[in-house]
């Protein structure tokens, strides 16, 4: 069992005298794992998110994340901790002037990869995310389905050990959701660690994964094969 996260005691207080966004959270995910974050609007799923991706750093307590201790970790060293995780989110966060092919190739070209691994990688990725032969549409050419689709190849372009997804069917349909939903499952059964908060009880009751709920920045539930509103 490797642990990919591990949270001890972490509390964030965005504001001095708030009540914490987070309070006190303790949890692991090992590698593998596939894991919905659930709970209402506001109870800090965002910011367990942010913290992982060290966008936020925690007022107390420790976050260990693939190897790393993020107390520790040096500002330099942020850019490349970063590049072994996949961020997805609701609004798709594409490039509007630039096409499929670019808005992926974005994220290998940024992190200093070589030519032929946006070369070999692009392709294989649009691939696994199904737009192979919409490499040159523009975003505003793609349905919010294919547009979240990019986005998702995006993150995994570089292979990531975790995708940390936030709200990723927020913006569609029932149906484009379940699609979008099987691509990341189909991702994490191949390996890739799979973060996911999300609102969609639809959904978290169909696929029965972990679910782990907060409630007003508290850890309330932890359930394995779990539903989206158990019985506490
Ligand atoms: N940058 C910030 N500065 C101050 N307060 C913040 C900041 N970001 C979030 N908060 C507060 O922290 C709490 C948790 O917010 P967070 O965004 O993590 O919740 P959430 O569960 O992701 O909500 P939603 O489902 O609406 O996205 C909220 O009370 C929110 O107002």
């Amino acid at each position: 069992m490797v642990v990919v996260i591990r949270f001890e005691n972490v509390t964030k207080v965005y504001a001095r005298g708030a009540r914490p966004a987070l309070d006190e959270v303790s949890l692991e995910v090992e590698r593998g794992e596939f894991v919905f974050l659930v709970g209402s609007s506001g109870s800090g799923k965002s910011t367990f998110i942010r913290l992982i991706m060290r966008e936020e750093r925690p007022t107390a307590g420790q976050i260990h994340a693939l190897g790393k201790d993020l107390g520790q970790l040096s500002r330099w060293k942020v850019p490349h901790y970063r590049r072994r995780i996949g961020t997805v989110f609701q609004d798709f966060r594409l490039l509007s002037s630039k096409n499929v092919f670019e808005n992926v190739a974005i994220a290998p070209q940024v992190t200093g990869r070589p030519r032929h691994y946006v070369h070999t990688a692009v392709p294989e990725v649009l691939e696994l995310v199904g737009l192979d032969g919409k490499e040159k549409r523009l975003p505003h050419e793609l349905s919010g389905g294919e547009q979240q689709r990019v986005a998702i190849a995006r993150a995994m372009v570089n292979r990531p050990a975790v995708l940390l997804a936030d709200e990723p069917t927020g913006n569609l349909d029932p149906t484009t959701s379940i699609g979008i939903m099987r691509l990341l499952d189909r991702i994490n059964r191949t390996g890739t660690t799979v973060v996911m908060a999300t609102h969609d009880d639809e959904i978290v009751d169909q696929m029965r994964k972990r679910v782990v709920e907060l409630a007003d920045g508290a850890l309330v539930r932890d359930q394995s094969r779990g539903v989206y509103g158990a019985k506490r």
